[in-house]
């Protein structure tokens, strides 16, 4: 399998490379030359295995030489062991054919460790083999930081440097980032909002002289390892519901398009899925262009579910490429008239053809915390603010109430004890390795909005000019 840019103008590469490189050199995002697909009865053959052995054989077409099963399979028997549900995903289910797939029982709480605790052990065996180190520049809202610092701690060839928004995410959401004591993360508070975050990331690869000399890695989900990791849990949830003898639809929390990107890969991978939902909270930019036409970036609104606050939504890229037959020149287009005018409107047979997948709902405030306190009061289960933004919405939107609704549910509900509680008058403690979390040391420091700025700090304590050790 050879992974080309959504761009066009990047050298195809190898999986191993392609998780080394971040983002593509023209600036375009690394998909697989063709998706991978199992026809029914293999995936009927999922039924009955461990999260890990499943993922073995979802994951095993996308990668190379660098990983033979022998090297990937206990690499995922390693990576889930750290889970705290011995199904690693449960299903839980909240209404008649309505149900929570909860991918927060991960170290640090979110559904980001599902492929992180991969990555970081992907990344580390590709490095030892090539005998050299690499520096991760990540941006977050909130929970690609702490899964990626988790990940990554105390990794000898690897410097983790994440951008955060200050004042934008919640305290346990910084905390988890930043009282980390190693001396490989750094977790920097940016002056600006997660697209600023985000911007800065792509900027600094595609600024080639400082990318090669820092020897810069993304674990973002520019990454293409990180989407492929989330490919799995759809395939384990859509079995557990019955695929391939019968379709099931995903309702999904969406900022960074990263999840549901995930989503579509598995349906075009040759899980039966009916509907794809894109579920977001008042930064609402792909409701409205699924329903307009036009993708305009508006200013970013704070919310409850602070990990959705983003505007520019890096892997639409990748579904916008697969809309637009694989066009890159045309891709080419969209993405200049978005740098330029900070708005694009995809071409109508693109436009139908992400249709045909999706659907797309918001849910503001006051519909996210009435749905946690409904959910609590009805079900006796508390969801997290971005669950519920996604519960809300599959509760509106039309759906054939045969097929089993999967709602993702992304975060444990004590990342976000604030807004909980204020919904439904009960704060959520955090699980035990994390009890003493408000009484760590924190150490972060303060950089103002500005690419310079953070490229010179990252260039002053990143090791990577070194020799590996
Ligand atoms: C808790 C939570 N829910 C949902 C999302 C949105 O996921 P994605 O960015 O993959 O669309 C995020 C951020 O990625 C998140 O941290
Ligand atoms: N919500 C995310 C934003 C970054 O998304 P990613 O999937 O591209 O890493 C976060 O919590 O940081």
């Amino acid at each position: 399998m050879r992974y080309i840019s959504t761009r066009g103008e990047a050298p195809a590469l190898a999986f191993s490379d392609a998780l080394l490189a971040g983002l593509a050199r023209d600036g375009g995002l690394y998909v697989p030359e063709l998706f991978p697909t199992f026809a029914a009865p293999e995936i009927a053959r999922l039924a009955g295995h461990s999260y890990d052995e499943v993922a073995a054989r979802v994951i095993a077409p996308f990668v190379d030489a660098s990983f033979p099963p022998a090297v990937l399979k206990p690499m995922l028997k390693e990576a889930y062991a750290s889970f705290r549900h011995p199904s690693t995903t449960p299903l839980v289910e909240i209404a008649p054919n309505r149900f929570v797939l909860e991918l927060f029982h991960g170290p640090t709480l979110a559904f980001k460790d599902v492929a992180m605790q991969l990555l970081g052990r992907m990344m580390d065996h590709v490095l030892t083999e090539r005998d050299q180190r690499a520096t991760i520049v990540g941006a977050t809202s909130g929970d690609t930081g702490s899964a990626a610092i988790e990940a990554f701690r105390g990794r000898a060839r690897t410097d983790v440097f994440i951008l955060y928004p200050a004042g934008r995410v919640s305290e346990v959401q910084r905390r988890q980032m930043t009282t980390v004591p190693d001396a490989n993360v750094h977790a920097i508070a940016v002056e600006g909002t997660f697209d600023d975050c985000q911007a800065h990331v792509k900027a600094m690869f595609n600024h080639h002289a400082f990318r090669d000399r820092l020897q810069l890695a993304g674990v973002n989900s520019i990454n293409w390892a990180r989407i492929v990791a989330q490919v799995v849990y759809y395939f384990v949830a859509g079995v557990a519901l019955g695929a391939p003898h019968r379709p099931v639809s995903f309702v999904v929390p969406t900022g960074n398009f990263g999840d549901v990107l995930a989503g579509y890969v598995a349906k075009r991978m040759g899980l039966p899925v009916s509907r794809l939902t894109i579920a977001t909270n008042v930064n609402d930019i792909l409701v409205r262009t699924l329903g307009t036409g036009r993708y305009e970036v508006t200013g970013v609104v704070p919310s409850s579910s602070p990990s959705m606050d983003i505007q520019v939504s890096s892997n639409f890229e990748r579904l916008l490429f697969e809309a637009l037959e694989r066009d890159a020149g045309a891709l080419r287009g969209l993405m200049a008239a978005l740098a330029q005018s900070g708005a694009f409107s995809p071409p109508a047979r693109a436009l139908e053809a992400i249709r045909a997948d999706f659907d797309a709902g918001r849910a503001d405030e006051a519909e996210t915390l009435a749905t946690i306190a409904a959910v609590r009061r009805d079900c006796g289960y508390l969801i997290d603010p971005h669950t519920a933004v996604a519960v809300s919405v599959a509760e509106r939107i039309a759906h054939d109430p045969h097929v089993p609704q999967i709602v993702l549910s992304t975060a444990h509900p004590a990342k976000f004890p604030d807004a909980v509680e204020r919904a439904c008058g009960e704060r959520p403690a955090l699980p035990a390795h994390l009890a003493d979390l408000m009484g760590r040391e924190e150490r972060t420091p303060t950089l103002p909005n500005d690419l310079a700025a953070i490229e010179a700090y990252v260039a002053r304590h990143a090791r990577a000019a070194e020799p590996a050790a």
